[in-house]
Order: C-alpha cells, then sequence, then structure tokens
C-alpha cells in the first residue's frame, strides 16, 4: 500500500498553474496584492490539475495519538497518562481543538495508533455514531503498539511497525476523503512527541540537534539541555539515513510521527491539499517528503510553531506557514485557524471580478 501510494504521486499540473496566474493577473486588485495567497491558489490549481481549483468542501481533522518510551528519559514535564486523557478530553469535545474545529465546521477523527494506558473511554460501538455524525468527534482504534520503546536504548519501532502505522495514516486519508473530505489537517497528542519530533528534523535537514530541539511543552533550562543530550544520544546510537526515510521512522520517529506522514502521502496521492499545523506534522512533512518528494505539492503549512525545528523543517520544504501566533500546542489547533485563509485562497479564483468584467480601469 506504501509503495502504490508513493507511485500515485505527482508533480503539480503546469497548466492549471499557469491558467491560475494569469487569472490572479486579471481579478480587480493590484497584481500580487494577495501576496502568499495568491501563490496558494496558484498551488491549489496545480493540485487540482483545473483552474480555477474546485471549492474545498468539507474540512476534516485527523488527531494521531501516541506514547513515547523515551518519556522516561524526563524529556517532558508532564505524565504520559495525559496522552490518553486528552483523547478523552478530544471525544469529549472539550479540548481546544474542539472549539477551534467546531468555528471552523471541520469534522474531528481521533486515531489511536499507540497510546499506553488503556482510554478512558467508551468502547467503539459507543463512538462510531461520529461517521454520520460530523459534528460528533470520532474514535478510530488502530494501535500499533501500546507506545515506542525508549530511542536512546533501542529503535522506537521495528520497520514493520513503522510501516504499519504509516499505512495507517494512508488509510485514515483516503476514508476522509471517501467520506467527502476536501481538505484533511493534521493533528497529533503524545506526551514528549516533541523530542522524536527534533530528531527526525535534525536527520532529515542535518542541523544539530541543539537547534532542532524546542522546549516542547515548556520545559526549564536543565531540562532543555538535557533534551538535547538525548536528541544528541539517540542520534548517535542509531545514526539513521535519511536516504531510508522508513528506517529513520522506526529509528528514532513515533507512531504518530509515522502515521501522520501516510496521512500526507495518502493526501497527496488522492492530490488533496494537506493543511500541516506544527512541529510534530512538519518532521513528518519531511519524512513523506523524503519518501515522495512530490508531495509537498499538496502540503500547505498552517502556521509557524514555536518551536525552532518546525521552521528549520519549513524552510527545506519551501513551505511559508500561513499564520504565526506562537502557538505549541498542536492537536491541529494551527491548522484549524489557517482553514479560513486556504479556502479564502480558493474563493478569490472563484467570486473576484475581472477589471474586462467589472469594468475597473487598468494601470
Ligand atoms: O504543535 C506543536 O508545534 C507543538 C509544540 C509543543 C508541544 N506540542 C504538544 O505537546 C505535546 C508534546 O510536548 P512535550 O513537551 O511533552 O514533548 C504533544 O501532545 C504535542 O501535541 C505541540
Ligand atoms: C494539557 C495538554 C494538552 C495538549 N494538547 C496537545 N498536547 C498537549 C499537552 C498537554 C499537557
Amino acid at each position: 500500500m506504501l509503495e502504490t501510494t508513493i507511485a500515485a504521486i505527482g508533480p503539480l499540473d503546469e497548466p492549471a498553474m499557469t491558467a491560475a496566474r494569469q487569472l490572479q493577473a486579471r481579478l480587480t486588485k493590484p497584481a500580487g496584492s494577495l501576496g502568499v495567497l495568491e501563490d496558494l491558489s496558484v498551488r491549489l490549481a496545480g493540485l487540482a490539475g483545473v483552474c480555477p481549483p474546485p471549492p474545498l468542501g468539507p474540512a476534516a481533522v485527523a488527531i494521531f495519538a501516541g506514547d513515547h518510551g523515551v518519556h522516561a528519559q524526563r524529556v517532558t514535564g508532564w505524565p504520559q497518562e495525559v496522552t490518553g486523557q486528552m483523547v478523552a478530553n478530544f471525544l469529549a469535545g472539550g479540548a481546544v481543538v474542539n472549539a477551534f474545529a467546531r468555528q471552523a465546521g471541520a469534522s474531528v477523527t481521533v486515531v489511536d495508533v499507540g497510546v499506553a494506558t488503556p482510554l478512558p473511554v467508551p468502547g467503539p460501538t459507543d463512538t462510531d455514531h461520529g461517521a454520520d455524525r460530523p459534528d460528533v468527534p470520532r474514535l478510530v482504534v488502530e494501535s500499533v503498539r501500546r507506545g515506542t520503546r525508549d530511542m536512546t536504548v533501542t529503535a522506537a519501532l521495528t520497520r514493520e511497525e513503522a510501516r504499519a502505522a504509516v499505512e495507517i495514516g494512508i488509510r485514515i486519508a483516503g476514508e476522509l476523503i471517501d467520506a467527502g473530505a476536501g481538505i484533511l489537517l493534521t493533528g497529533d497528542m503524545g506526551i514528549a512527541n516533541t523530542t522524536p519530533a527534533a530528531a527526525l528534523i535534525a536527520v532529515f535537514t542535518g542541523v544539530d540537534a541543539a537547534e532542532a530541539t524546542g522546549r516542547g511543552t515548556g520545559v526549564d533550562d536543565p531540562t532543555y539541555q538535557h533534551k538535547i543530550e538525548v536528541v544528541r544520544a539517540a542520534l548517535r546510537r542509531h545514526d539513521p539515513d535519511p536516504d531510508d526515510p522508513l528506517a529513520v521512522l522506526a529509528a528514532v520517529g513515533g507512531l504518530e510521527h509515522a502515521a501522520l506522514t501516510g496521512f500526507v502521502l495518502g493526501a497527496a496521492a488522492r492530490r488533496v491539499p494537506v493543511l500541516l499545523d506544527g512541529v510534530i506534522a512538519v518532521s513528518a512533512a519531511l519524512a513523506a517528503a523524503a519518501l515522495a518528494p512530490d508531495a509537498v505539492g499538496a502540503m500547505v503549512a498552517g502556521h509557524r510553531s514555536a518551536e525552532p525545528g518546525a521552521t528549520i523543517a519549513l524552510r527545506r520544504l519551501g513551505l511559508i506557514p500561513l499564520i504565526d501566533l506562537g502557538l505549541r500546542l498542536g492537536e491541529g489547533t494551527g491548522a484549524l485557524l489557517a482553514l479560513p485563509v486556504v479556502t479564502s485562497a480558493v474563493r478569490v479564483l472563484h467570486e473576484v471580478a475581472t477589471f474586462d468584467s467589472a469594468g475597473v480601469a487598468e494601470k
């Protein structure tokens, strides 16, 4: 499934992008005055293969949740149980992501790819009502294992586990698109997951652990220095080859990072835009780009996370974040805030009059 997905990912359509650029030049506004939105509209036309690209249709956020063996190295101030407890909060509709999803009109799907603790939520039969109720968060349990292994001791995942998680992400993307989603948004939940995100960013971009690592949920100075050393130790132990992205995900990744990699690939293969959230999403996007370089065409950077690694990853991907509000929450919150910017970019191509049609004089 991974191989067929990668094979289905192709470049942006040049004629559609040319048509979008020409249309932008005829709309009743000074050329270039919509800045990044103009480039975004051109890329979305290239992804759809038609200008204007179809209106985006329903948005779906998928929150991939997992736990991390490296939590044992004290890289975060939060207990591991918070991952499962927040999953319950997402399903109850009480998290920030739920408030933002209601504001944006997006559905919420929570995917347990590897939460360590038993979920304090009702069984699957009590939660599958979400399928026909887009306003109700839905739980999908696809646990590969109950948390990764400690990457400072051994590989976080086997290659097979990493592949399984990637393929879950591909499948979730396909299911959401089949159910009508026109844009996918990434979300993540996993106490300690900024540590593997930093390691992935260091491997795929070649920067030092100290540059890729941030404070995550907000650790103090000694813990931050220790966290950098933990990332460094994992990189030294595994020395992962960036040309073998599955091996990188297995050595120093996480189950939600791997699933997000697949989610991005799945969107790209179906030529549906995928709006990236924070540092976990962009670390997974680097893995997706390493597996399929053309997948970058489907990626839209929702925001610039406060985590320093996010900026490094976005620069490598050549993506400009749509908003920059100092967010560092995850869950998909930054992607949801950026959603109206993306829909507005498409709306411009559909709704704005041309100089000719509106009788406005040109320069
Ligand atoms: O999205 C981000 O850029 C982001 C930045 C910092 C923290 N987070 C969230 O916080 C959790 C991980 O933080 P930590 O400090 O435990 O590694 C995890 O649930 C992430 O969703 C998310
Ligand atoms: C409370 C809490 C909520 C979160 N949402 C995403 N990551 C999180 C981490 C914590 C600690």
